[in-house]
């Protein structure tokens, strides 16, 4: 089977990786075409647009940082538009809002082709060990011929009905765990700023009701202030703003998420939007050293 793969970050460059090994053709783009190398070692072929990946493969996966990102792949010159036709497929994996999930489905289903969104929960590692769970809304037909590449890249693939509902799915996801990753960090600077050992909090926490992976993984660095970037933070901000608007369109009141909202800008603000969303917590001792 033959996959087009366009965005080569942390996310893309693991999952087309992934592919790679388990013996699917792969084709790449990154806007940064040197991106493309590492995986052209590997096996894979590179293509100079997102139109001449989508002429040469049936099926095209897209991982993008935002919704600007994903509409520009595919609405401006050189892009998916120009070339998709009857028959072909294209999946975005991006984490968007419904919005863009929407306009993009329109403008591919217009030309004849076909459109699945499939968000990934999951990170880095998981995305390296084929273990992400895939929250897939849209063509039917498409997601069941997709599901050898979602098996390879994931742990449990969601078909969640019309266009739109992955995106929300995975947004309501990023809400939760982003109003928690803001509890953990306060939790960590209190047990600190108040003479206990922060490694004991986590120990105590891991025995309880609330243990879970994020915890145990991200904490013992956490307390080392130090945050090599799986989830970016700036992708983190990015899915509490479209979590937020998506409550307001549906007038949910949602306090814990605005907080944690803020605090995302504010790490952002303190140039640490590069880093893995753990970073955040930079911006609690920050702020209790004011
Ligand atoms: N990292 C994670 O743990 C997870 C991330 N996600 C989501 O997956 C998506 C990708 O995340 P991640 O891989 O971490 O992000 P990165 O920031 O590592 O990669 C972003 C990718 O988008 C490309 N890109 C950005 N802007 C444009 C543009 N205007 N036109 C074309 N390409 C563009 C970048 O190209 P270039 O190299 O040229 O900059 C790069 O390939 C995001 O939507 C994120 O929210 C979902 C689950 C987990
Ligand atoms: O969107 C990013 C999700 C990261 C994760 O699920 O660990």
């Amino acid at each position: 089977m033959e996959i087009g793969f366009l965005g080569l970050g942390i996310m893309g460059k693991a999952m087309s990786m992934n592919l790679l090994k388990h013996g699917f053709k792969v084709t790449v783009w990154n806007r940064t075409l040197s991106k493309c190398d590492e995986l052209v070692e590997h096996g894979a072929s590179v293509c100079e647009t997102p139109a001449q990946v989508i002429k040469k493969c049936n099926i095209t996966i897209a991982v993008l940082s935002d919704p600007s990102a994903a509409l520009s792949v595919v609405f401006d010159k050189d892009g998916v538009l120009e070339q998709i036709c009857e028959g072909k497929g294209y999946i975005d994996m991006s984490t968007v809002d419904a919005e863009t999930s929407l306009k993009i489905n329109q403008a591919i289903t217009g030309k004849g082709g076909r459109f699945v969104e499939g968000p990934v929960s999951g990170s880095k590692k998981p995305a390296e060990d084929g273990q992400l769970i895939i929250l897939a809304a849209g063509d039917k037909a498409l997601f069941e011929e997709s599901i050898p590449a979602f098996d390879v890249l994931g742990k449990k693939s969601f078909y969640l009905g019309e266009v739109g509902n992955g995106a929300k799915m995975k947004l309501v996801v990023n809400m939760v765990m982003g109003s928690m990753m803001n509890a953990f960090a306060e939790g960590l600077v209190l047990a600190d700023k108040s003479g206990l050992s922060a490694d004991t909090l986590l120990d105590v926490l891991d025995l309880g009701a609330m243990t879970n992976p994020m915890f145990k993984g991200k904490g013992p660095s956490m307390n080392k202030s130090s945050y090599p970037p799986a989830f970016p933070l700036k992708h983190q901000q990015k899915d509490m703003r479209l979590a937020l608007a998506l409550g307001d369109e549906n007038a949910v009141s949602m306090p814990v998420a605005a907080a944690a909202n803020e605090a995302f800008k504010k790490a952002r603000s303190l140039g640490l939007g590069d880093l893995d969303f753990s970073a955040v917590i930079e911006a609690v001792r920050f702020s209790k050293e004011d």
